[in-house]
């Protein structure tokens, strides 16, 4: 059975492939990389994927195409075997300004339904649909390294608390600013948040007063990992640690990342039991047996050829 499905997939691989050379083929020039209109996909190094929010003359912000855009964006990274990993950063002065504010009316503000159920349901989906935008970062197996110059607003932290790693220069500042807006965090912060920062007063100091929090405080509660004096030093160390984990068994990254995540959500238990049922097929993999290899003849992974994932 599993050769059957094999063999169809691979006949109606064409059927499909348009998508991923969509990726593929994404240029490096200076502007979004069509079809986006906010995003700029490039792959600066073997097996690294660059996406750059490209709205600079509008600090980034998020408008109704980026909502959508880095849902496809990441639903081919996710498929697209050529990468391992993923760095995102943003054009310009800053990251981002958040959620476009112009653009917001459109959308969160005047919901369509003929009475309060329907525009209620309709505005639940539309909500549910942004929480997609970051979810889809999460959901990614490849692992995502954020890099944060200036300022982070609003949806910026939605973002980069779907991220794996994260890192800023020096003048960034993040801030949860949807309290000033008027609305409680809904499409990601007030869940991700509690969890990547070890301190909930703090979470809720941010959240409920929505004060800058600058770089040296974001490294000192865990929020980044490193800070970098500037921005170009900044992306070269992001591409170097995507360069690390690039170099090593996409079959041990990915789940790792999976496995990571599981366990952030789950009992000590369970989550063993599912990596238990993880690895009982995945420890099966050449992989294993090339980087033990590799290990006793003290080569680097570097050196080690993996298979596509
Ligand atoms: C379902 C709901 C889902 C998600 C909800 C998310 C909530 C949020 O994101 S709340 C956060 C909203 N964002 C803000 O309140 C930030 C507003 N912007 C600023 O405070 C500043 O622009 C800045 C980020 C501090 C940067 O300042 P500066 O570098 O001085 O740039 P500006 O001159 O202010 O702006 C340049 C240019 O960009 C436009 N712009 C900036 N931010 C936004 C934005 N959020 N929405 C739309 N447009 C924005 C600004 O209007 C300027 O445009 P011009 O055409 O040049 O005038």
């Amino acid at each position: 059975m599993a050769a059957l499905l094999r063999s169809m997939f691979m006949k109606n691989r064409s059927l499909w492939q348009p998508s991923f050379c969509a990726v593929r083929a994404m240029s490096t020039s200076g502007g979004p990389t069509p079809p986006f209109s906010t995003l700029s996909v490039s792959h600066p190094a073997s097996a690294v994927t660059h996406v750059e929010l490209h709205r600079p003359e509008k600090r980034n912000a998020m408008n109704r195409a980026f909502w959508s855009e880095m849902v496809d964006c990441f639903s081919q990274i996710a498929l697209d075997s050529e990468c391992r990993v993923v760095v995102v950063s943003g054009a310009g002065k800053i990251f981002t300004a958040g959620i476009d504010l112009m653009d917001m009316a459109g959308d969160v503000l005047q919901p369509q339904g003929d009475d309060v159920a329907r525009m209620s349901w309709n505005m639940r989906r539309v909500i549910a649909k942004y929480q997609e935008t970051f979810s889809v970062i999460e959901k990614c197996p490849k692992p995502v390294v954020v890099a944060v110059h200036g300022a982070c607003v609003g949806g910026g932290v939605d973002l980069i608390t779907a991220c794996d790693i994260r890192l800023c220069t020096q003048d960034a500042w993040f801030q949860v600013k949807e309290v000033d807006i008027g609305l409680a965090a809904d499409v990601g912060t007030l869940q991700r948040l509690p969890k990547v920062i070890g301190s909930r007063s703090l979470v809720n100091e941010l959240a409920l007063t929505a004060r800058k929090m600058y770089s040296d405080e974001a490294k000192s509660c865990g929020l980044v990992s490193r800070v970098f004096s500037d921005k170009e030093a900044m992306m070269a160390g992001a591409l170097e640690l995507a360069g690390e984990i690039a170099a090593r068994s996409p079959v041990a990254v990915q789940g790792t990342k999976i496995n990571l995540l599981y366990s952030r959500d789950h009992s000590v238990p369970e989550a063993l039991d599912y990596m238990a049922t993880w690895n009982m097929s995945m420890l099966q993999t050449q992989d294993v047996v090339k980087s033990a290899q590799a290990a006793m003849e003290k080569k680097s992974p570097k050196e080690v050829p993996f298979s596509k994932l």
